[in-house]
């Protein structure tokens, strides 16, 4: 099976061209192909599929088999891949995703070569029987959840997929890999949740570590930069155009005063190959 690796700012995924023909039992390919030893190693799999209702149509699984609805990172990667595989030669890609239709755009370089993607993330979603999220309240903003390390203050927010963001003094102070998977399948969550936690730096930058429901922490999320930087304007500590420093590099995200969340950043190809799968 052939496959292209990929990452955005270093959320890195195996891309499966399914234009032709889509594998089977796509949870077990999952966990197979993303494991670092005995597969090609990866934060999980995106297939590049047809649509009937868009340019190409996603799907993304992450490494422990679950399907997610939505990638930001990803969304990015295979807007390089389309138009660097000769697939469409649009500029403007529209891409089917369970969390509806996004809209990419390749911003190009002089010589031709494509050198961000920006994503239009659509809007965010705070109703928390969308999210979703088990709350009293009608939005769960900086509301206080119960966890083994105390009392934590939960802001949660969709962006196609459910995410927690937590605001932290200073990220090197958070017991990360005890609160990120304790967080992330919180009774809160009726679906589990990505959870962010966010250091303000400016009214205009932020600093952001992650850990990924269904993957556990990864270099960057391009759905929870998207997330934090909606918490952090709707609290008041952000504008609305912020630049986000992940582990693994920069996304400026911008929520438009339309409703709409703009998410630009890189995508990046690595390698290619062939898979033999195991199973
Ligand atoms: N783990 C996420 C999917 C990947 C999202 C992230 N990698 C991104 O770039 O948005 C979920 O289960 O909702």
């Amino acid at each position: 099976m052939r496959f292209t690796k990929m990452h955005g700012i270093g959320n890195d995924y195996i891309y499966i061209n399914c234009m032709e023909s889509t594998p089977d039992r796509l949870p077990e390919l999952a966990i197979e192909m993303s494991d670092r030893h005995f597969g090609v190693g990866g934060d999980g799999i995106v297939l590049i599929c047809p649509s009937e209702v868009a340019d190409f149509k996603m799907r993304m699984f992450n490494n422990d088999g679950s399907e997610a609805r939505m990638c930001g990172n990803a969304s990015r990667c295979i807007a390089r891949y389309v138009h660097d595989h000769g697939l469409t030669d649009r500029k403007r890609i529209s891409l089917e995703t369970l969390s509806g239709i996004k809209v990419l755009s390749l911003n190009m370089s002089g010589d031709g070569e494509v050198e961000s993607v920006t994503v239009d993330m659509g809007e965010p979603e705070f109703r928390p029987e969308l999210i979703p999220v088990h709350t009293e309240s009608g939005r769960m903003v900086e509301e206080v959840v119960k966890t083994s390390q105390g009392e934590i203050k939960v802001t949660a927010v969709s962006m196609g997929n459910p995410h927690g963001v937590i605001f932290v003094d200073r990220i090197e102070d958070v017991d990360f890999d005890v609160l990120g998977p304790e967080l992330e399948s919180h009774a809160i969550w009726p679906d589990r949740a990505n959870i962010e936690f966010l250091e303000v730096i400016s009214r205009s930058e932020a600093r952001m570590r992650v850990w990924e429901r269904g993957t556990g922490e990864t270099l960057a999320c391009g759905t929870g930069a998207c997330a934090s930087a909606v918490a952090a304007a709707l609290t008041g500590r952000c504008d609305r155009k912020v630049t986000i420093h992940l582990r693994g590099g920069d996304l400026a995200v911008e929520w438009g005063e339309d409703g709409h969340v703009m998410m630009t950043g890189g995508a990046t190809e690595v390698f290619d190959g062939i898979y033999y799968r195991q199973h």
